[in-house]
């Protein structure tokens, strides 16, 4: 069955590696990722992962399609990707000393076209960030293009006191939810 990762990160590939996955093809889809107004962190990773799979099943009719999307949520507020040290510096101490949720919701689409979902709720705690400490992590540029700021595969790991949840969900894909996904839509794996 062939298997097309529906992502352009290179975490979500060497992710799936881990469990024994390698994907006949990577095909990133370009969707809309702007929250609707009032939409919560949970619905709205849980709608970008079903765009993501579905764009790039329209093009590839027959294959298995995985897609994942990873969202930094304090309370009801999304939190961006931060682009700019300003965001992420925003990020960093909104989320210093207190616990958030990340949400990695997947959505596995089958030769049939059944697209199956699974959410992955988990907490990180960050210590109380000084400014120093900011201002490190900020020159180790890590922070860019990463939900809330911060990427837990790297330095901030230091900086994090606790996880409640799953690693690999927390870094872009839930390991345990993708496989069950992948072994109930008939991929072969162990
Ligand atoms: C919280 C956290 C986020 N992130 C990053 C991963 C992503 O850059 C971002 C979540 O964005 P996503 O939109 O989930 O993924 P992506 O844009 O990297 O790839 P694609 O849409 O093509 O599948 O947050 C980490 O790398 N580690 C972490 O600990």
């Amino acid at each position: 069955m062939r298997l097309i990762l529906a992502s352009a990160s290179p975490r979500r590939l060497a992710l799936l590696g881990q469990i024994g996955v390698a994907p006949d093809a990577v095909a990133p889809a370009d969707c809309d990722e702007t929250p609707r107004k009032g939409e919560l962190p949970s619905v709205y990773a849980a709608r970008v992962a079903a765009d993501k799979a579905a764009i790039v099943a329209a093009r590839h009719p027959g294959a298995l399609i995985l897609s994942g999307d990873t969202v930094v949520a304090a309370g009801r507020r999304i939190l961006p990707k931060a682009e700019t040290e300003e965001e992420a510096r925003a990020c960093l101490t909104l989320l210093s000393g207190r616990r958030h949720r990340v949400l990695s919701a997947i959505t596995l689409i089958d030769a049939a076209g059944k697209a199956r979902h699974r959410l992955s709720t988990n907490i990180v705690t960050f210590k109380p960030l000084e400014r120093s400490e900011i201002d490190r992590y900020m020159a180790s540029d890590e922070w860019r293009g990463k939900a809330g700021g911060y990427a837990i595969q790297g330095r901030a790991a230091g900086l994090i006191r606790a996880i409640q949840g799953s690693h690999s969900a927390i870094m872009g894909l839930p390991l345990y939810e993708t496989r069950t996904l992948l072994k109930a839509a008939g991929y072969a794996i162990d």
